[in-house]
């Protein structure tokens, strides 16, 4: 016996010595259903762009993306190093005639390791093939705009419609000072790079942005140029049209993560302020009358959603359910905002969206004429540091219409800005006619 269980030991040793490598097989089927894992493989090789390395690749669409992808084609192979350890991945295509006569192919993904790597690997290993694979889909799929509008409503389950979101704003259009927009980026990057953070701190994994300015300075689009970086959908939250404490959980609570939550003007779409009731104990609706009923609005009573309720109500729910979110209020009039929203910790930045500054200007002509300098900027640079005030939604529908004469428009927006400064008497024309 101790002879047999000798040579098993050597035989073994030989073996791992020869063969020094375990190999897992991936296929695309387990039975009749999908091996999700199969698909991780696919798009975790794509996204870490190892199939550039291949000879050949398979061009493929994923579903709900406009986008084209490559993934390993039959045959071939690629290794990448994960935690020091080399991993070989071969996709593998058999023809197979299927008992109707019709023929199948067979997917497969093989994974080899070195047997002295698998237990130390494997396991976090295909985690980060799981988020990466999550990730890549995400960021490759068509986002959506989500809205809620009582007189769409399908019979309760589905209180959100969905169309597919295509805003052009981006970073690079949107005309603001550029420190403050590196400042909007690096916050982004960090909040999204923060899981472990916010877990290991005991937060939920959310953000919450107040977008302030006068209309037309780009507070929509700032919100589309985030959900564009980032690649998640919108929820366009219209408290106008929420009726009910429940109706209001409900909305939240069918958010996706990787989300932008949206709620504008909410200077309008909140009860504000009214000091009689404001001294009640706080709830989330204020009504004309004391009585406050949890569904509905009473007939002949007025009900709406308060700030603080609002905030307080958002910030249990957090607690509970949902990650990765970002909650948006825009407002044209901060001064008349609730303390409750502006005291820190509330709202985690404000952004303040401003008049058209000069660089923004510079930016906009860049952007809708492609002009990168002209006569008429210092005249316009003097006027924008005279005071003169004009959005840049202004802006941009002059460089619109006048698109084919870059000069027109300058000299449109010049003599706006003038009138502008005269009219206010800010500055006397003469006193900056050197600039032309
Ligand atoms: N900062 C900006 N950079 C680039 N384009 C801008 C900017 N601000 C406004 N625009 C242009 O003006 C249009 C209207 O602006 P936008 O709707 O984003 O402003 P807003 O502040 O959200 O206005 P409102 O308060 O009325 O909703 C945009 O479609 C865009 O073309």
């Amino acid at each position: 016996l101790e002879i047999a269980e000798a040579i098993n030991r050597g035989l073994r040793r030989l073996n791992s010595h020869w063969m020094p490598y375990v190999v897992f097989e991936i296929p695309e089927f387990e039975g009749a259903s999908i091996n999700e894992l199969y698909k991780n493989v696919q798009l975790h090789l794509t996204a870490k762009g190892l199939c550039r390395s291949a000879r050949k690749t398979v061009l493929c669409r994923m579903k709900n993306s406009a986008n084209t992808i490559s993934t390993l084609a039959g045959g071939e192979a690629v290794m990448e190093t994960f935690e020091g350890a080399k991993i070989w991945w071969t996709h593998t295509v058999h023809g197979n005639k299927a008992t109707d006569g019709s023929s199948q192919d067979q997917r497969s993904y093989t994974m080899k390791v070195h047997k002295h790597d698998r237990d130390r690997v494997i396991s976090a290993y295909l985690d980060v093939i799981r988020e990466n694979a999550y990730n890549f889909q995400h960021k490759n799929r068509e986002m959506l705009l989500y809205s809620n509008n009582r007189s769409t409503y399908s019979s309760g389950r589905h209180l959100w419609q969905a169309v597919h979101f295509k805003h052009p704003s981006t970073f690079d259009t949107l005309a603001m000072d550029s420190s403050q927009l590196q400042s909007v980026k690096a916050d982004l990057d960090s909040f999204v790079a923060g899981k472990e953070y916010f877990q290991r701190v005991g937060r939920p994994w959310k953000r919450g942005y107040l977008l302030y300015g006068p209309a037309g300075s780009g507070k929509s689009s700032m919100i589309a140029a985030i959900a564009n970086y980032l690649k998640w959908d919108v929820f366009d939250l219209e408290l106008t049209q929420v009726r009910s404490n429940s109706e209001l959980k409900q909305l939240l609570i069918q958010t996706t993560n990787k989300s932008v939550i949206v709620i504008e003007d909410i200077d309008c779409s909140v009860c504000l302020a009214h000091p009689r009731l404001r001294r009640k104990k706080p709830s989330y609706y204020e009504t004309s009358s004391l009585e406050s009923s949890e569904e509905g609005t009473p007939e002949g009573v007025e009900k709406r959603i308060t700030l603080s309720g609002l905030l307080n109500f958002t910030d249990g729910l957090w607690s509970c359910c949902g990650n990765e979110r970002i909650l948006i209020f825009t407002t044209n009039h901060i001064e008349k905002l609730d303390d409750a929203l502006l005291r820190p910790g509330r709202m985690d930045l404000h952004i303040h969206m401003s008049f058209c500054t000069y660089a923004a200007f510079k930016t906009l002509v860049l952007n809708y004429l492609m002009v990168d300098s002209h006569l008429l900027f210092p005249k316009v640079e003097t006027l924008l540091r005279s005071g003169a005030k004009v959005t840049p939604a202004q802006v941009s529908e002059i460089m619109i219409q006048r698109r084919d004469n870059p000069s027109g428009a300058l000299e449109e927006l010049v003599s706006s800005l003038e009138h502008q400064i005269l009219s206010t008497g800010k500055i006397h024309p003469e006193s900056h006619k050197s600039t032309y």
